[in-house]
């Protein structure tokens, strides 16, 4: 069913009360890719993500996972789908281990099946020498650890994480990165939500920024439209900017903790192409790299009213 895998959605629309939550939302997100959900506090992230995992209604709008409706499908859904929420949750009392045992038995695993899974899934996350405490001793970032773990029990092709870096240090959001990189290479559909947009830079091939409960802009990161900002670094910038000059190259001049010349290169040949331009004049080129990231740039280029 090759090119139903993934996740399409329409037109979703979800108030509570008087409050709009999201109110007509598309979101796509492709198997064996990482997808970003950048957006403000209130933003409708968080509604969107319960939607998508079946554990919310929408007032209107179609979804299909891997090509099926949570409306018709909700188990082969459920099925398909981890979903790692901000928050543990409810179940601080019992073992590490426990619950991950307990959350495979949910889902059908035999009870051999789960111990196993559950082993392998807290040597997976760095949790085993914590298998035998109870949750609600686990550190803030151990516990993210351990929702990690769980999501993924029942090993699905379909990966909902809500703010899942927030409270880890730095080397266990390496490994996060890392993780979720491994899952999109075996196939698996990801989708992150997260403020920290650099962080999402090293890790998502597509982004989709919403705000007020709608999307305001899908793009892959790779190929962003309009092309990339480029900062370049050089012994004497002087020659550079002659050169630049001459192959009609606008730029810009940034005063950061090193003077540098910015501008926008379209594609990854354009920026080799201009490089060696740059080296053959002469230009002794100390750096030359993508100016920021992607996602962030972009986010800080949408409009106030998108935003
Ligand atoms: N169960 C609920 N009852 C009432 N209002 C809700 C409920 N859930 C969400 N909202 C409201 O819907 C809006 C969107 O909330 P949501 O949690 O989806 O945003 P978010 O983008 O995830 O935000 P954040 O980045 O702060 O986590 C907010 O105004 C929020 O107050």
């Amino acid at each position: 069913m090759g090119d139903v895998r993934g996740i399409a959605s329409r037109g979703l629309a979800r108030s509570f009360g008087a409050v709009h939550a999201v109110a007509g939302m598309d979101f796509d997100a492709r198997a064996g890719q990482v997808t970003a959900l950048v957006g403000p506090n209130g933003a409708g992230k968080t509604t969107l993500l319960l939607m998508l995992a079946s554990l919310l209604a929408p007032d209107a709008g179609t979804i299909r996972i891997d090509g099926f409706d949570p409306a018709v499908d909700r188990d082969e859904v459920r099925r398909r789908v981890g979903w790692m929420p901000d928050t543990l949750g409810v179940w601080e009392s019992l073992t590490a281990r426990e619950i991950l045992v307990q959350m495979g038995r949910f889902y059908r695993l035999s009870g051999a099946e789960a111990a196993s899974r559950a082993d392998e899934l807290l040597e997976l996350v760095h949790l085993g020498s914590f298998a035998s405490q109870a949750a609600r001793v686990l550190s803030r970032g151990q516990q993210q650890r351990l929702s990690l773990a769980r999501a993924l029990i029942h090993r699905p092709t379909t990966l909902l994480l809500d703010e899942p870096a927030a409270g880890l240090d730095p080397a266990s959001r390496v490994e996060l990165r890392g993780t979720l990189r491994r899952l999109a290479g075996d196939g698996c559909t990801v989708v992150v939500s997260s403020h920290v947009l650099s962080e999402l830079d090293e890790i998502a091939d597509a982004v989709v920024f919403v705000s007020g409960g709608r999307t305001v802009r899908s793009q892959l990161v790779d190929a962003p439209p309009g092309g990339r900002r480029y900062a370049l670094e050089a012994l004497d910038l002087a020659p550079a900017r002659a050169r630049l000059g001459e192959l009609g190259v606008e730029f810009g001049e940034e005063d950061g903790r090193r003077p540098r010349l910015s501008f926008i290169v379209a594609t990854d040949d354009d920026a080799a192409r201009l490089l060696r331009e740059l080296v053959t004049a002469g230009v002794a080129v100390t750096a030359f790299a993508p100016a920021g990231g992607v996602i962030e740039e972009t986010y800080l280029g949408l409009g106030a009213d998108e935003r």
